[in-house]
């Protein structure tokens, strides 16, 4: 019985470990098949044992029973929207808004990923919770959906009371295409876009089929971060790195705003070299004693934009379009 236990705890530390060469190493050490075979004994041990399931085993990640419809939850602290820059006018117009408040500022601007905001919450160091943005007050609780995304820890590296992180769920350019694919093999409608495809594939009802999405996530807030001795934004995704989240690594700082102007017009012309969709980026006030000054508006921190990328000239091809006159 005893080498039993102890096969579960080495089955779970492989796992784990390939977990996390897999989705923050982005370099798989073992295979998917081997992964699969490794999960599948845990399982069955675990069958064998059930009182020794732990909710940041491993095998809480496989999905399991159709939930019949969405419970609601309460964020915390709501999830505001960033107000939108369209040019570099308007970023002028946010730094002179800044400026007023401090004459030295440092901006981080990190990528805008185009997904859906995930808020998640953990209580002694393993997650209890995740759930959609919804109204910005109230989302719905996808809690079994998130325990599938191999990039959210189940238990974060350095246990605290409690911890809100927030980020942007997604589904990859490679897993789109393929998802896209399979349901036109099996006649079924595609999704529009990588957006919609991790939006619904993050409300799905049966978290199996979230499972097989391979959906991805990057984390960029923790709320309180300040009592966590947190002073600015890079602190935070530092932080979260540490806790075994992903960060975007796209993010740069830079100390005024025709350095930022410069960098987005870059980014525009750079913005398909990534393998997930970007819509923009983001502008941040680094410091967060700048960010308290600066404070909201009813719906954005004045803290923040987003630069919106310009619409492409997209060719839309029209072919076989006969007009009869
Ligand atoms: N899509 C994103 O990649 C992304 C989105 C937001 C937000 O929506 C956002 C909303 C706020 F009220 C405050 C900060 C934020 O920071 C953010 N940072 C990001 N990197």
């Amino acid at each position: 019985m005893q080498d039993e236990f102890e096969r579960i705890a080495m089955l779970r530390k492989k796992l784990e470990e390939a977990n996390k060469q897999y989705y923050e190493l982005d370099q798989p050490r073992i295979t998917d098949a081997e992964y699969d075979a490794l999960m599948r004994e845990l399982l069955d041990l675990e069958a064998k044992h059930p009182d020794r399931v732990t909710p940041d085993s491993p095998t809480q990640r496989v999905g399991g029973a159709v939930a019949k419809e969405y419970t609601k939850v309460r964020h915390l602290e709501p999830l505001l929207s960033l107000d939108n820059a369209f040019d570099p006018g308007d970023l002028r117009e946010f730094d002179r808004r800044v400026s007023h408040v401090s004459a030295s500022v440092e901006y981080v601007v990190e990528l805008k990923i185009d997904g859906l905001t995930v808020a998640l919450t953990y209580e002694d160091g393993l997650m209890v919770r995740g759930a959609t943005r919804g109204d910005g007050s109230v989302g719905e609780d996808i809690t079994a959906n998130v325990k599938t995304m191999g990039s959210i820890p189940l238990r974060l590296n350095k246990t605290v009371p409690r911890l809100s992180v927030r980020g942007e769920g997604y589904m990859p350019k490679a897993s789109f295409a393929r998802l896209n694919q399979d349901r036109e093999e099996e006649g079924q409608s595609t999704f529009a876009n990588p957006r919609n495809a991790a939006a619904g594939s993050l409300r799905q009802l049966n978290s199996r089929i979230t499972a097989e999405r391979k959906l991805d996530y990057f984390a960029y807030q923790v709320l309180s971060a300040k009592e966590l001795g947190l002073h600015n934004q890079i602190d935070v995704l530092t932080y979260l790195k540490e806790q075994g989240f992903v960060v975007n690594p796209e993010y740069k700082v830079f100390s005024n705003i025709e350095e930022v102007i410069t960098y987005c017009e870059l980014m525009a012309a750079e913005r398909h070299r990534f393998p997930y969709d970007i819509d923009g980026l983001v502008i941040k006030v680094n410091e967060f004693d700048l960010q308290q000054e600066l404070g909201f508006t009813a719906k954005s921190p004045r803290w923040a934009i987003s630069y919106k990328f310009p619409a492409e000239q997209v060719e839309t091809v029209i072919e076989d379009i006969i007009i009869r006159v």
